[in-house]
């Protein structure tokens, strides 16, 4: 894989604050990146060291480049505070940026392409939040870049249009396009990347892809029982269990072990109301590598993704 994007130890504080703390990363051709991280762990800076808009210590190269001395036209970046003039439209704003290099794509098709064709001659400040976000993108895409950074991209971008943002990164990363993209959505990271990073005070603790991370920090399949239980369950499912107040989480349970489960409880005569069984994903991942316990269920569970009928 050619390596477009090369960082070794970048290292960037500002004062007492160490905001990336020795990162080492590379990124090759048409590959898409996501960096996910709490709040002030470091992206946005860790952003700006990569593409030469912040100085940092250890070694960026972008296309075997400093990150200064590259042809600006190759890289496509949308920061995260990026605020354009309120009283210019979204054509405006476009062609500005279209001016700024030789070989631009046409502006019309641009716009088309982050869904905004029928706001183009709305003033910035019309715009809803949605589709102003969307009218910055553009400005990182007129250039036709082969590195496109996306800082928070999809913020107050509704399911739709953020949908359609992943389709035409996703297409843009199989012409090629190597793609960094910043997001505090699972969703978002699971769906359009190849690879997460995630970042915690400065530094990438887990670097690989959604489902490896999620394999091997999310937790187990769960099946939740609700319900008041004698804790003798535990040795008549045999199972691992974690008997509660109102539930019952059976550990470990695949989709095809469900239906055997829910015999034994019969078979023994325990009574439950209902059932769910859930799955981990990205965010339980984040979660625990975060040490962030917020939302988390107890044991490394995942979410309740379905629930089932109730006992008859
Ligand atoms: N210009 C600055 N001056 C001083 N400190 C800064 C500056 N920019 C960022 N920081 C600090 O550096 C750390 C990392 O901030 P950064 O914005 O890179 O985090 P982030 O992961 O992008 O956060 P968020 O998810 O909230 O956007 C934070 O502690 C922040 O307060």
């Amino acid at each position: 894989m050619d390596e477009v994007l090369v960082a070794e130890d970048v290292r960037r504080s500002y004062g007492d604050t160490v905001a990336v703390d020795g990162v080492s990363l590379s990124l090759g051709a048409g590959e898409v990146f996501a960096l996910v991280g709490p709040n002030g762990a470091g992206k946005t800076t860790l952003v700006r060291a990569l593409t030469g808009t912040t100085d940092a210590a250890g070694r960026v190269e972008l296309f075997g480049q400093s990150p200064t001395a590259i042809d600006r036209a190759r890289i496509g970046l949308l920061p995260q505070d990026f605020t354009p003039h309120e009283r210019l439209t979204a054509t405006e704003l476009v062609s500005y940026y279209a001016g700024l290099y030789d070989d631009a794509r046409s502006v019309e098709d641009v716009l088309a392409d982050v869904g905004l064709e029928e706001d183009s001659d709305t003033w910035y400040e019309e715009l809803s939040g949605g589709q102003r976000r969307r009218a910055c993108v553009a400005t990182a895409l007129i250039n036709d870049p082969d590195l496109l950074v996306l800082d928070e991209p999809t913020t107050g971008i509704d399911p739709a249009g953020r949908r359609s943002l992943w389709r035409l990164l996703s297409g843009l990363a199989d012409r090629g396009v190597t793609i960094l993209v910043t997001t505090h959505y699972m969703e978002e990271a699971h769906r359009l990347a190849d690879r997460v990073g995630l970042l915690a005070d400065g530094s990438l603790v887990a670097v690989d892809s959604p489902e490896a991370l999620v394999a091997e920090y999310g937790g187990q399949r769960t099946l939740t029982v609700g319900g008041t239980f004698d804790p003798s369950v535990a040795q008549t499912l045999d199972r691992p269990v974690e008997v509660g107040e109102d539930r019952l989480v059976v550990f470990d349970v695949d989709p095809a072990e469900i239906g055997g489960v829910v015999a034994t409880l019969d078979g023994a005569g325990v009574e439950y109301d209902e059932l769910a069984w859930s799955e981990p994903d990205l965010e339980d991942a984040y979660l625990e590598l975060t040490g962030d316990a917020v939302g988390a269920v107890q044991g490394g569970a995942g979410r309740p993704a379905a629930v089932g009928g109730e006992q008859s």
